[in-house]
């Protein structure tokens, strides 16, 4: 969403200035407590005085009041933050800090890095991101923080045999979009994919890098003869199965989460998807369970982690996000891939993927998982998604080389 101001109902000051009102009231009342799109939700329907477009201008005012994290230098009044932010985060000339500033509002459309200079007085993009002590080495810290200003973009992966509907869908309506590979289609945010394609049967909207994440798998599936036995362990609504599907058909699948509704979205979107062999079964990992009675050739376990690699899709977090947290989820992910292990044949593989980037979540955890569960590390990497408007991930390939930890009876 851009603020050209173009879209205000007038451009009366009165306008302008309640926008910012408001806007400072939403945030006032906003504590984190639940993410920022269903908070504006329930906001906007108590409060029906706001039109479409007062409810676009306003999101847009308060997710790049968030981009600026931790990067303003000198106190100022909320007020001149978010103007601050509309000058870094908007590219092009804007009605509303034309009114409040227009020598700002002159120089919105140059590069990020000149606009940087410009106010470099009052911000300090390397204080963007607050948590740089647990930041993984392997991570630009400038472009990660730099990331946090520019709104990720929508990606799509094209189901198998649906390229050139898909296709053709896109272009006619005038979509504006990029093809990043074979599959793989960019959009700004803003469009309206879903009101044209079939989502979950001829595309599914997944991030750039999650479409690569199971890319260390294809060498050991691919050339084998006999079916391979599949566990998503922390299998969410089912994107990573519904990858898996799409790139192997010699494959067996179990999909498995602590959350039942999450498991029903899965149905649902399975159907869409024409995927009806595969066994759901709801099952905690954090405990021992019952409810899985079989060892698997590959066990995928995109855990639950801090999502610090999504961050700029959900820029709140910088504000919200305890540090605290990093070494509950490493806790929590380490419990997972403990209590997942002996349901793992000997020589069988470990997916291991976090959308994080924190070295206790990721590289301090895969150090671990070799000490202490005798697994051997044949991969790791970082999907660089700040480089690209898109989300960072990690992902680590195991082989389980000894039976070390027994299955239960
Ligand atoms: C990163 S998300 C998975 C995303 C999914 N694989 C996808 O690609 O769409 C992590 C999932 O782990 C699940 N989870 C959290 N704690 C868990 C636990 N103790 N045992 C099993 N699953 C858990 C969450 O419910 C969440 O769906």
């Amino acid at each position: 969403m851009q603020i050209t101001g173009k879209e205000f109902p007038s451009t009366n000051s009165n306008h302008f200035h309640r926008y910012l009102q408001y806007s400072v009231s939403i945030l006032s009342s906003y504590k984190g407590q639940e993410p920022f799109h269903l908070f504006l939700k329930k906001y906007f329907s108590a409060n029906r005085k706001h039109g479409s477009k007062d409810r676009k201008l306003i999101t847009a005012l308060c997710y790049n009041y968030f981009r600026l994290g931790f990067g303003v230098s000198t106190p100022s009044s909320q007020d001149e933050n978010f103007l601050l932010a509309v000058f870094l985060c908007e590219k092009s000339s804007s009605l509303f800090l034309d009114f409040f500033k227009p020598e700002l509002n002159a120089s919105i459309s140059l590069p990020l890095i000149d606009k940087l200079k410009i106010v470099n007085k009052e911000f300090n993009e390397e204080k963007i991101f607050p948590f740089s002590d647990e930041l993984s080495n392997e991570i630009n810290f400038r472009q990660f923080n730099l990331s946090f200003l520019i709104q990720p973009k929508l990606f799509i992966r094209i189901r198998p045999g649906f390229r050139e509907i898909v296709i053709n869908k896109i272009k006619h309506p005038g979509f504006s979009f990029e093809q990043l590979n074979e599959n793989c289609i960019a959009f700004s945010n803003n469009e309206k994919v879903s009101n044209t394609i079939e989502i979950d049967k001829e595309a599914v909207v997944q991030d750039y890098n999650s479409q690569i994440t199971l890319d260390f798998l294809k060498p050991i599936i691919e050339n084998e003869k006999v079916a391979i036995s599949i566990w998503d362990c922390c299998a969410g609504s089912g994107g990573k199965s519904i990858l898996a599907f799409d790139l192997f058909r010699n494959i067996n699948i179990t999909v498995s989460d602590k959350r039942k509704s999450i498991l029903e979205n899965l149905k649902v979107r399975f159907e869409e998807a024409g995927i009806k062999n595969y066994n759901p079964a709801p099952a905690d990992l954090e405990k021992s369970f019952h409810e899985i009675d079989q060892s698997f050739d590959i066990i995928i376990a995109d855990v639950p982690c801090s999502g610090s690699g999504t961050w700029a899709r959900t820029p709140e977090q910088l504000h919200f996000f305890k540090k605290d947290e990093i070494k509950k989820y490493a806790l929590l992910q380490r419990k997972i891939v403990e209590n997942a292990l002996p349901h793992l044949k000997n020589n069988g593989h470990l997916l291991y993927v976090t959308c994080s980037v924190f070295k206790k979540e990721n590289e301090e955890n895969v150090i671990l998982f070799q000490e202490k569960y005798k697994l051997n590390l044949l991969k790791l990497e970082y999907l660089k998604g700040y480089e690209m408007q898109a989300d960072t991930m990690f992902v680590a390939l195991f082989i389980k080389v000894e039976c070390s930890i027994a299955l239960e009876a």
